[in-house]
Formats: C-alpha cells, structure tokens, sequence
C-alpha cells in the first residue's frame, strides 16, 4: 500500500489530550471537543457513538487533516498530521459522488488527479468495483444506482486510493434498515480484504454493536470520552445473542445521561435565540 509514513511508529491515529474549539479567540468560540486521548491500532474498526452536537464529526474532520485541534497533539503512524492525505479518506452519509461521471470515472477521479496512468486507474478501478460487487455497473452513471449502490461506489472510490485509515461519518444513516444490515456485513467484508483501520460515527447503537472492535462513547459537547467498550465477539454477529443483548444494554446505560444533557443545552440554546 502507498504510504511514506512511519510504519514502526506503532498506532495508525493517536489522539494526545486533543481539543478543539471552533472560532476560538473570537466572540463565537465554541468547544467542541475536550482531552481527547485515543488509539487506533493499524486494522482495527473503532465507533464513535455519541449524542448529537457532540463532537464526532469534528473528530473526524481533525483525523482526516481538514481542520486543526486547537490543543493536544494528533498522529498519523508518529507523523503529526497538519493537511488531508488520500491515506485517510472520508466517507458521509450522503455520496458525494460526481453525477455527471460514471461510475469508472468516479472510483478513478482521485487515481487521475494523482497523476496514475490509464492502465493502472483501469487495473484499481476495476479491482475495487470487484471488491465492492459493482463489477458490472462501471458505465451506469450515479442517479441510475440505489442510495445502497451509490455509498458502495463512495467506499470503492475511497479504496481505490489504498487507504490505511477509513473515516466514515454515519454512511448508511440514509439507507433503509434492510439496505443498512445489508451494507455493514458488505464493509465487514471489505475492511478484512483491505486491512485499514475504520473509524465509524454513528447514532446507533445496534451498528456500533454489530460493527465494532471498541466503541468510544462520548460525552455531551464537549465532547470527552466518557467510556471506552470493548467488543470481542466474533463476526458476523448475532443480534439477538444474549452477549449483544448485554452489550446494547451497557450502551444505552452510558449514553442515556448524555442524550438529556444534549437536549438540555439545545433547548437553553433555543431559548436564548
Ligand atoms: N464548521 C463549524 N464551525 C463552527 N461550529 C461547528 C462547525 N462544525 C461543527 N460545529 C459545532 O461543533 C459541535 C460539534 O459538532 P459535530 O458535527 O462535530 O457533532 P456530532 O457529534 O458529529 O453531531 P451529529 O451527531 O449531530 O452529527 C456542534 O455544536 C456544532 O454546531
């Protein structure tokens, strides 16, 4: 895989005491995120679960270089990160997928800007659309695929890129829940194959459950960690095992508290407008 970073630096991503405050030192400086402290290990799906308003998104935002902590210090394999990398691609909930491109040209966009050559964009590009099941779908253009298709197309646009990080911010919350259960066996699989690390936000906790090796609860902004859960079960999961079931239950203890303090803050805030 491509990548000139430090490879024995040990973690993938590590968070230090990070922070951060939009607009700081201004009158609509707005703390988002509190001490952060974090490790991803090199292959491992961590989740982040948390109220809304709290921070997940800006966590992500901070991981993939597109904005700078305002304290604490924030690694990519040792090497601080300071601007975005193709090694740590970020996923949304809506695609942001070209419309007017088919779906070639979409997962080999990034291959060109980067200057591969046509035979090799061909080579990944076919080989991803392969991994993600839409080896026949290269010349459909995105508005002719399903929402569930067109966020398999954003994954296959992002692996093709061979990152060792995959910032994902609540990819499936669009989708149905048959097209969603559908989706997360589908990223188990690929995340296997490829080997990178996975960060996950989601406001479900049964995805969390189903999905991760840890899960990383949040606190109402700011957000702190509030608790680390460890899932080790094997895959796929049951929903229904009574270790879920406990699992789900354990989650839904933790968040609970910091849910009424999210609405809390966000009806004072409603109340001041
Ligand atoms: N670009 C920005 N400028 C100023 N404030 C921002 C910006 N982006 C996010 N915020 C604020 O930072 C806080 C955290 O937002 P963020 O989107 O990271 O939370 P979240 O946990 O991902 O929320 P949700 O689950 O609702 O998506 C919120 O109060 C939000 O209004």
């Amino acid at each position: 895989m491509a990548s000139n970073t430090n490879e024995t630096a040990g973690p993938a991503v590590s968070c230090r005491g990070v922070g951060k405050i939009w607009a700081a030192g201004t009158s609509r400086a707005h703390e988002a995120l509190q001490d952060i402290d974090l490790e991803i290990e090199p292959g491992e799906f961590v989740v982040l679960l948390g109220p809304s308003g709290c921070g997940k998104s800006t966590l992500l935002y901070l991981i993939a270089g597109l904005e700078q902590q305002t304290s604490g210090l924030l690694t990519y394999f040792g090497d601080a990160v300071t601007a975005p990398s193709p090694d740590r691609s970020l996923i949304f909930q809506e695609t942001s997928l070209f419309p007017w491109l088919s779906v070639w040209e979409n997962v080999s966009f990034g291959l060109q800007i980067r200057g591969d050559s046509e035979p090799d964009r061909r080579a990944a590009a076919k080989e991803v659309l392969q991994r993600v099941g839409l080896a026949e779908a290269g010349s459909k253009r995105p508005d002719e695929l399903s929402g569930g298709m067109r966020q398999r197309v954003a994954v296959a646009r992002a692996l093709a890129m061979r990152p060792r990080v995959l910032l994902m911010d609540e990819p499936f919350a669009a989708l149905d829940v048959q097209t969603r259960q559908k989706m997360q066996d589908f990223l188990i699989d690929v995340w296997r194959d490829s080997g990178a690390s996975v960060v996950f936000v989601t406001h479900h906790i049964d995805e969390a459950v189903a999905l991760a090796d840890r899960v990383c609860v949040f606190t109402a902004r700011p957000g702190r960690i509030k608790e680390t859960v460890k899932v080790d079960l094997p895959r796929p999961r049951d929903p229904f095992s009574p270790e879920c079931e406990e699992l789900r239950k354990q989650l839904t203890q933790l968040l609970k508290d910091e849910v009424d303090r999210a609405f809390e803050e966000q009806e004072n805030m409603a109340e001041a407008v």
